[in-house]
């Protein structure tokens, strides 16, 4: 048996039911209160591109057991109230994040349209981030 449903219908239905954010919505909200930047892409993503200041990372593989706080994985973050703006690199995988976290309970999630590498493109805020060893 075959795929019956790929990932462009995936995300198709995922973008219809989350809120997705331009560049400039997203822009205006670094460093605002209340709000914070969650990178899902994998650490080695990470440490060759830079990523958004301040963005805490939260890798989509390790997504639900981080926001759940019943998980020992949990991160604060996904249960401080704050609004939360996902990204990956060309917002494929924080649309199908985005609609995941909604589907846990968390209202208050968006994702950037373009993701990291609109972003970079757009000469927006970047800061370098560390081999993790
Ligand atoms: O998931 S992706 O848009 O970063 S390739």
């Amino acid at each position: 048996m075959g795929i019956t449903k790929g990932i462009k219908q995936l995300i198709a239905e995922a973008r219809d039911r989350i809120q997705t954010l331009t560049l400039d919505e997203a822009k205006a909200k670094l460093n605002g209160p209340n709000v914070t930047f969650i990178d899902i892409r994998e650490p080695h993503e990470l440490e060759a591109d830079g990523a958004i200041p301040g963005a805490v990372h939260a890798p989509r593989g390790m997504l639900e057991f981080l926001a759940d706080p019943a998980s020992p994985y949990h991160k604060d973050v996904f249960s401080s109230g704050n609004e939360l703006i996902l990204y990956c690199a060309s917002s494929g995988r924080s649309s199908l994040a985005a609609a995941t976290l909604q589907d846990m309970g968390l209202s208050h999630v968006a994702h950037i349209d373009g993701g990291f590498k609109a972003w970079k493109q757009a000469g927006l805020p970047i800061e370098p981030v560390a081999k993790q060893k």
